[in-house]
């Protein structure tokens, strides 16, 4: 008794500022080198979800800049549409306070905390405020703000507010300081450059102590915002339902129909025949054993899924492409975007792409690129359903190496993108196994697969038959002499019957320092490269030139390349590719080559 009365008097409620607090960990902020990181994504996050909601071609500045032995400041900087004075010291300083927990739409944002938990951290370890600048619009002045959270409570502190002349004509900038370390900056690097690849139509600038990275757009199309829906019947719980009903003050159909997504008058006596209740009542009238008969129904019901179109922004197959051979130059890049699924009445999509070769690591393992709706996830590879989903795939099947993930100069990106992302966490680090997604995923990677093993078998064709090819022509002097020989007749050259065999363009010795024009006119527009081989260096690896010019006229593509001769002996260049064209080679005499003809 005399316990319990000395308990009781230590109970008291906590805030959630404070609880976050003390379990930063929770929201990412687990040391001072990720916390440097953490604070960048939930800034650019909002910056970008902004954007997007304003139909704005991102443009977003990140300054870090050493203050201490251990103080960093950072500056995030958009051109968004702003936010209005009276928000700002909510949106910066309480925590659960934000625009996207209640709407059902893909965002980046979700909850409310991330960049309130950003200032929380900053004044934890540094003891500073947070500096906000905010304009909404040409006419109207920028606002500054110095604020804090006042942790007790979880409401903001204004210690300073003026509005100022601002160079931007409208968008938001925020400033921290906190304790933090730079070890981290091959990975925020690496978290913007991902970023970029998955958002576009986003220009990045980032400043580190003087020195600027741009990473720029490579679309210089808004993606459309995903719209609002209402939720679907299939993924309500009882809370939500009783709440929603409490709320309203219409006859039960047409609270169905109205409140719920893909709901429509037949669906709504449906439900209501099935659960035995009069479609005639008040909703908010309807008793607890009635809700849950109501919520039992709904679920039973067959109703089509979520209208995934309006609500989610897959990046698509072509940017994902493009994003990915912009950063790392791959010999094979397919992606695939599936079509839309559902897990609990809420709305997903699944895309995946898988590169090859390129500036890819040969060794080690495959590199595994994690998104959830157009975010990088950076943390917790091993915990997320995306990583367990590739290594339950058999990867030898098609033609990869694998020790739980699949290896060698392979990339996997899958992202996934819904309504509402099941995270395992508040930091949003790994998503969670859920078996329709999974499902997907490993559907995606599968068919990605199966375009992989084709490429890699075609290309093993080429190399097993041009070693063939090499094979050959290396003894074909050694015949020809042998030959000469026997019949007391001069050696032939025989570079024009080795050229027919290796299909290529051979040019012969005494060369050094010269150019060489070469053009090739191809009447069935397959496309023609040209790769130098040096024979002297004999390492079988050729480089692809690019053409200095190109015309395409009435169907007719003529590419010119004016190639100067490595100082060796000899070279070689070769054209996959033939039928229907010409080549023409100039600037060198007709003794010191063979001419292969596109039409053989
Ligand atoms: N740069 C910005 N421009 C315009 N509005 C912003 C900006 N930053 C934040 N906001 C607004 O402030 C709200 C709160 O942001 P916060 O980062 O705390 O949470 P969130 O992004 O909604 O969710 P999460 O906690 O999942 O990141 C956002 O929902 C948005 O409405």
């Amino acid at each position: 008794m005399v316990l319990a009365e000395e308990l009781a008097k230590q109970q008291k409620s906590i805030s959630v500022a404070e609880f976050f607090e003390k379990n930063k960990h929770l929201l990412g902020f687990d040391s001072p080198t990720r916390g440097i990181i953490t604070t960048i994504k939930e800034a650019i996050d909002n910056a970008l979800d902004a954007c997007e909601e304003s139909m704005v071609l991102p443009d977003i500045l990140v300054i870090i800049r050493k203050t201490g032995s251990d103080t960093y400041s950072i500056a995030v900087e958009d051109n968004g549409p702003g936010i209005m004075p009276e928000q700002v010291p909510f949106v910066f300083g309480k925590l659960l306070y934000g625009s996207r927990f209640h709407q059902v739409r893909q965002s980046r944002g979700q909850q409310g905390i991330g960049i309130s938990a950003a200032v929380l951290y900053a004044q934890l370890t540094s003891g500073t405020p947070a500096v906000v600048i905010s304009r909404t619009g040409a006419k109207t002045k920028a606002h500054r703000f110095t604020l804090m959270i006042r942790t007790q409570t979880n409401e903001p502190e204004v210690l300073s507010h003026e509005e100022i002349d601002w160079a931007l004509p409208h968008g938001t900038r925020i400033e921290l300081e906190f304790a933090s370390s730079m070890a981290a900056k091959k990975r925020l690097l690496e978290y913007l450059k991902y970023t970029s690849i998955v958002n576009p139509h986003a220009r990045f600038r980032i400043e580190i102590d003087g020195e600027g990275t741009t990473f720029e757009r490579v679309s210089g199309e808004v993606p459309p915002c995903p719209r609002s829906i209402k939720p679907h019947p299939h993924g309500i719980e009882l809370g939500i339902l009783k709440r929603m009903a409490a709320a309203s003050d219409l006859p039960v159909e047409v609270f169905l129909q109205e409140e719920f997504s893909r709901v429509g008058k037949k669906t709504a006596s449906e439900i209501l025949a099935l659960a035995l209740i009069d479609g005639g009542v008040t909703a908010s009238s309807l008793s607890p054993p009635d809700l849950k008969t109501l919520l039992a129904t709904m679920q039973t019901v067959r109703i089509p899924a979520p209208p995934a179109q309006t609500c989610l922004s897959p990046i698509g197959e072509e940017l994902l492409v493009e994003g990915l051979e912009k950063e790392f130059a791959l010999d094979f890049v397919k992606a695939r975007s599936r079509a839309p699924g559902v897990f609990s009445g809420h709305s997903f999509v699944v895309e995946a792409a898988i590169g090859y070769g390129g500036r890819l690591e040969a060794e080690g393992s495959a590199k595994i690129l994690r998104f959830a709706n157009r975010v990088p996830l950076l943390y917790q590879q091993g915990a997320c359903a995306i990583t367990q989903s590739i290594q339950s795939i058999n990867w030898k099947g098609y033609g990869i190496s694998q020790a739980g993930l699949p290896m060698g100069p392979v990339l996997i990106l899958v992202h996934v993108a819904s309504t509402n992302v099941p995270f395992t966490s508040e930091s949003k680090d790994a998503v969670a196994s859920i078996p329709e997604v999974e499902r997907e995923i490993v559907l995606a990677l599968q068919e990605l697969g199966r375009d992989l093993k084709l490429f890699l078998s075609r290309r093993d064709r080429g190399r097993i038959a041009e070693d063939r090819a090499r094979a050959v022509c290396a003894i074909i002097p050694d015949i020809a002499s042998k030959v000469a020989e026997i019949v007391e007749a001069p050696v032939p050259d025989t570079s024009a019957i080795e050229g027919r065999i290796m299909r290529r363009v051979v040019v012969k010795r005494g060369l050094r320092g010269d150019h060489v024009s070469i053009r090739v006119d191809n009447h069935t527009a397959k496309p023609v490269e040209l790769t130098l081989y040096d024979i002297s260096a004999d390492t079988g690896e050729g480089a692809t030139i690019p053409p200095d010019f190109v015309s395409d006229l009435d169907g007719e593509t003529t590419k010119c390349w004016r190639v100067a001769l490595p100082p060796h002996e000899s070279f070689l260049t070769e054209y996959p590719g033939s039928g229907g064209g010409s080549l023409s080679v100039q600037g060198i005499d007709e003794s010191q080559m063979v001419l292969l003809n596109l039409d053989e």
